[in-house]
């Protein structure tokens, strides 16, 4: 036995000794060495060879002065015919979309399907992921992005507000980080709304982007208003030169089935009833009208936006002078009301609709968008050659063409 006063232990008991020492400093290399290696191996899998293939020979530029453009939101219904367009005419196109099921994925996949057969490659994957952006960037060196992709809907928003801000403000905020230090730093043209106007009553005269965008009706119309901010913010702070383009009611071949000139065609073709919603302003039952514009106008719109864009000024993060600030109307520049949209589908399937018309309370509809286009054809030559029986008619073919009749699809 020891003495009392003796420790029972030798006076460092914890201290490893050299060998010790050694041999945990080299299982912490070996840990950690392992863990970056393997980090390192999943992401060249996941992002190189075929992927970078892919991307360079979709981004590669057939035309003399042609631009490469990154378009997020591709497989979506703007996306994939901006896409489209550039690439017939021999831009490099690289498309990101998350396929996100708000509408009929299988429909977004027939225009990625669309897309690939023309040579454009979209990537699946979420703007909202800063690292997949970098290696987007890091293999394309991109002069313009058009930046298309979004959470839609007006309704929806009510119900789900914090989707529209993970995917119309967060996400463009990820995307404009990752554009801030590109080098070369690419100009941005992107899909603000023409829902920003929300709820003043212009006594039926036109939108024009000087009135005011402080009364949006819905979270959608919010967040597009907020990102309209960011963009003046990222424009002044790091020379980014961006362009807003407030997108009225797009419709055509291709659409969105969440609108309403979609969900009204399959219910004519199936005999069910139609909800034609109406103003009780003053319970004057005004009913709702829209500045309908044919998606190949839009196209023409955005495309002339990136020609026109002008060159960003702070490549690499640092700014050394102004860069362009642009926001455009986009829209026809003639109202139709929702009635007048239902005559010309009847009259194109020759079928008559069940109309159930409802006042609106208070659901966060506009119940009027008609806008004023001067400063686009000013200063980008828009001008909108497609009227809504032209237009419709397109539509309602491709519609007949794609789903057949009788109506048969997994979501409208
Ligand atoms: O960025 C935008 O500006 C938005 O444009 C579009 O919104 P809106 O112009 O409201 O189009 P849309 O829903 O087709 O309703 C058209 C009209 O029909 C009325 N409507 C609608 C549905 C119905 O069942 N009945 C009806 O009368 C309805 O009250 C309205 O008066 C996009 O949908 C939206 O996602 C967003 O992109």
């Amino acid at each position: 036995m020891p003495p009392l006063d003796e420790p029972l232990l030798p006076s460092t008991p914890c201290k490893p000794t050299p060998r010790w020492r050694m041999f945990f400093i080299s299982a912490l290399v070996l840990v950690a060495f392992t863990a970056s290696y393997m980090t390192f191996v999943h992401s060249s899998q996941r992002y190189s060879n075929p992927w970078t293939n892919s991307i360079r020979s979709s981004a590669h530029i057939h035309r003399d002065n042609g631009i490469s453009v990154l378009v997020t939101g591709a497989a979506g219904f703007i996306g994939s015919h901006v896409s489209l367009a550039l690439k017939n005419r021999g831009d490099g196109v690289v498309g990101v979309d998350n396929f996100n099921n708000y509408y009929s994925p299988s429909l977004k996949r027939t225009r990625q399907s669309l897309l690939d057969f023309h040579g454009v490659y979209i990537v699946d994957g979420d703007i909202n992921d800063y690292r997949l952006l970098s290696m987007l960037f890091n293999t394309v060196p991109f002069t313009h992005v058009m930046h298309l992709a979004a959470q839609v809907g007006v309704q929806y928003a009510i119900d789900n507000p914090y989707v529209y801000v993970h995917n119309n403000i967060a996400s463009f905020i990820t995307l404009l980080e990752r554009c801030k230090v590109s080098n070369p730093q690419p100009a941005v043209v992107w899909a603000s709304s023409g829902s920003v106007y929300g709820i003043q009553n212009k006594n039926n005269n036109p939108f024009s982007e000087m009135d005011r965008v402080d009364l949006p009706s819905t979270i959608y119309a919010s967040t597009k208003r907020t990102g309209e901010e960011i963009a003046r913010t990222y424009n002044r702070l790091h020379g980014l030169s961006i362009t807003a383009l407030r997108f009225f009611t797009v419709y055509g071949p291709w659409g969105r089935p969440d609108m309403a000139y979609f969900s009204f065609i399959k219910n004519i073709l199936t005999g069910e009833p139609i909800t034609m919603y109406r103003a009780n302003r003053a319970k004057n039952h005004l009913h709702l009208a829209r500045d309908f514009v044919y998606i190949d106008d839009i196209v023409k719109g955005c495309v002339a936006s990136l020609d026109t864009s002008g060159k960003s000024t702070g490549s690499g993060g640092s700014k050394n002078g102004s860069a362009p600030y642009r926001v455009f109307n986009l829209g026809n520049g003639s109202p139709v009301t929702v009635p007048e949209l239902v005559t010309v589908l009847e009259d194109n399937l020759k079928m008559k609709a069940t109309k159930d018309v409802m006042d609106m309370c208070g659901n966060g509809d506009d119940s009027f968008a008609y806008v004023n286009i001067s400063l686009a054809e000013k200063e980008i030559g828009f001008k909108p050659t497609t009227d809504l029986q032209t237009g419709l008619k397109e539509f309602v073919k491709w519609y007949l063409w794609y789903y057949g009749k009788p109506f048969d699809c997994d979501r409208t």
